[in-house]
């Protein structure tokens, strides 16, 4: 998989030699190429911002420079193979449905904005060339779509097959399928008993049955406290 990002930040992404990702980089698993939006003006000043047309706050990043930067980038031919990542608060939402769908992609590329956001023509284009999403991590309001991209890597990454060590470890997630959308259940380990709090006991017990079920219930539990919108009433029914 090659991973490259567009960014008036490319710093952002040197963290992505870090850790299981740094490790996935070296096993080849995963290509990353950061690039510096700026390196596509002509200017003295390297502008990538004018006003918006039609008035309004602030500044709207302009639709030469990206273009550039996909002809060298990407190419000038269109390929839907290629996905172009647009995180945006008006995008639809990220989800692990994504993150799955994204995982088996051989190149994506992601297209990080700063100011109000991005010439609307260049999502156009993009869309006329590549397969695009347009995605939003959640309902708040970061300053530029680098931390989006960097969680959406991740998010996508871990999915790919020989990244995690235990792929068991993806079954069993929240979010993941074959958890009828529950969140995960309470989670414990060593010392049994810690600054007077204990493990309960039924996770001691060894009764494999009895341990799958208070898993279950805590699950249930969990999710109808927390994330009623995760239940439908099949879900609950069957619950
Ligand atoms: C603040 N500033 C004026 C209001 C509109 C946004 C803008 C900043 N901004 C520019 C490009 C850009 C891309 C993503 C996001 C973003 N915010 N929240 C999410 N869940 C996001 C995603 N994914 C914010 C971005």
């Amino acid at each position: 998989m090659r991973l490259d990002y567009l960014s008036i930040f490319p710093g952002y992404f040197d963290v992505l030699g870090i850790s299981l990702l740094g490790k996935a980089a070296v096993n080849g698993l995963v290509d990353v190429y950061a690039h510096d939006l700026r390196d596509w003006t002509h200017d003295r000043h390297r502008t990538v911002d004018d006003t918006p047309c039609g008035g309004g706050a602030g500044m709207v990043m302009k639709p030469d420079p990206w273009g550039e930067a996909f002809d060298e980038i990407i190419g000038t031919e269109p390929d839907p193979s290629v996905h172009v990542v647009f995180p945006s608060p008006s995008g639809e939402p990220f989800t692990q449905s994504v993150a799955h769908d994204l995982s088996s992609v051989e190149r994506i590329v992601f297209c990080c904005g700063r100011y109000e956001g991005i010439d609307h023509r260049v999502i156009d284009y993009a869309r006329s060339m590549w397969t695009v999403h347009e995605v939003s991590l959640g309902d708040y309001v970061l300053n530029g779509g680098e931390v989006a991209a960097l969680a959406i890597t991740e998010a996508v990454v871990r999915l790919v097959p020989g990244f995690m060590g235990n792929p068991q470890s993806l079954a069993e997630e929240s979010f993941s399928a074959g958890q009828d959308g529950l969140l995960e259940y309470p989670l414990f380990t060593r010392p049994v008993s810690w600054r007077g709090l204990d493990v309960p006991e039924v996770l001691m017990s060894g009764h494999h049955g009895r341990i799958a079920k208070w898993r279950r219930d805590e699950s249930i539990r969990l999710t109808r406290e927390r994330r009623p919108d995760l239940t439908d009433s099949d879900v609950s029914a069957r619950h």
